[in-house]
């Protein structure tokens, strides 16, 4: 008896909310988020360390291979105070967030900051954040943040963030826009569309910094 009671709330769970899963692509958007102020001071930070930005490359060939394939981009840890204000800020909104997304909530820990940059040519595959790779298997991602702070309107073309249900059946389109931040679980397979650069100019990149917790 208790076996068929179980079976039936098991039968009812998957179709309740297996499809609600399946099927949805929870983030949040908001615009905003730290003021124009901060967006165009991080982005002239960025602009002056361009040098320190470098080629962000995945080993995704059998033998580790390093290639632009999956991903190309560049990447600058050096955020300064920039990266602080935004890790705390993110600390503190993250809570209302996951519930916003309907999601657990946790206690966060940023586990990487950086900053990346899409220039002609630059893209990412179809992906997830979850995976931490071999070195910190321990750490595993939960939330995916994005703030982004090219000027609006922006002079690169294309390089939409593109979410992808489990079921792969849904999608949402986010165009970047300064000043705003985009959050989501590590497990949403998403997806950079090509940015094409007319100007050729760094400055006139699509940035973004990306904030992974666990
Ligand atoms: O910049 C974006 O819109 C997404 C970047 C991304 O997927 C990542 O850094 O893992
Ligand atoms: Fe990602």
């Amino acid at each position: 008896m208790q076996n068929h009671l179980f079976e039936g709330n098991r039968a009812g769970m998957a179709q309740d909310i297996l499809p609600r899963v399946l099927h949805r692509c929870p983030h949040v958007v908001r615009h905003g988020f730290l003021g124009e102020t901060f967006a165009s001071g991080l982005r002239e930070h960025i602009i002056a360390h361009e040098t320190e930005c470098h080629t962000g490359m995945i080993g995704n060939a059998p033998d580790g291979r390093l290639s632009t394939d999956i991903r190309n981009s560049r990447m600058c840890t050096s955020l300064g105070e920039f990266g602080a204000v935004l890790a705390d800020r993110l600390l503190a909104f993250l809570p209302e967030l996951m519930v916003e997304m309907g999601l657990s909530p946790f206690s966060p820990k940023l586990l990487d900051l950086v900053a990346v940059i899409y220039g002609e040519g630059g893209h990412y595959q179809k992906h997830v954040d979850v995976f931490h790779g071999k070195h910190r298997p321990d750490q595993p991602r939960r939330v995916t943040c994005l703030y982004y702070f090219s000027q609006t309107p922006h002079r690169y073309t294309g390089g939409a963030l593109r979410l992808f249900s489990l079921s792969q059946e849904e999608t949402v389109d986010v165009e970047p826009e300064s000043d705003m931040l985009v959050v989501f679980p590590s497990w949403l397979p998403h997806q950079v569309l090509p940015v094409g650069l007319p100007s050729g100019e760094f400055a006139d990149s699509r940035f973004a910094v990306t904030a992974l917790f666990g």
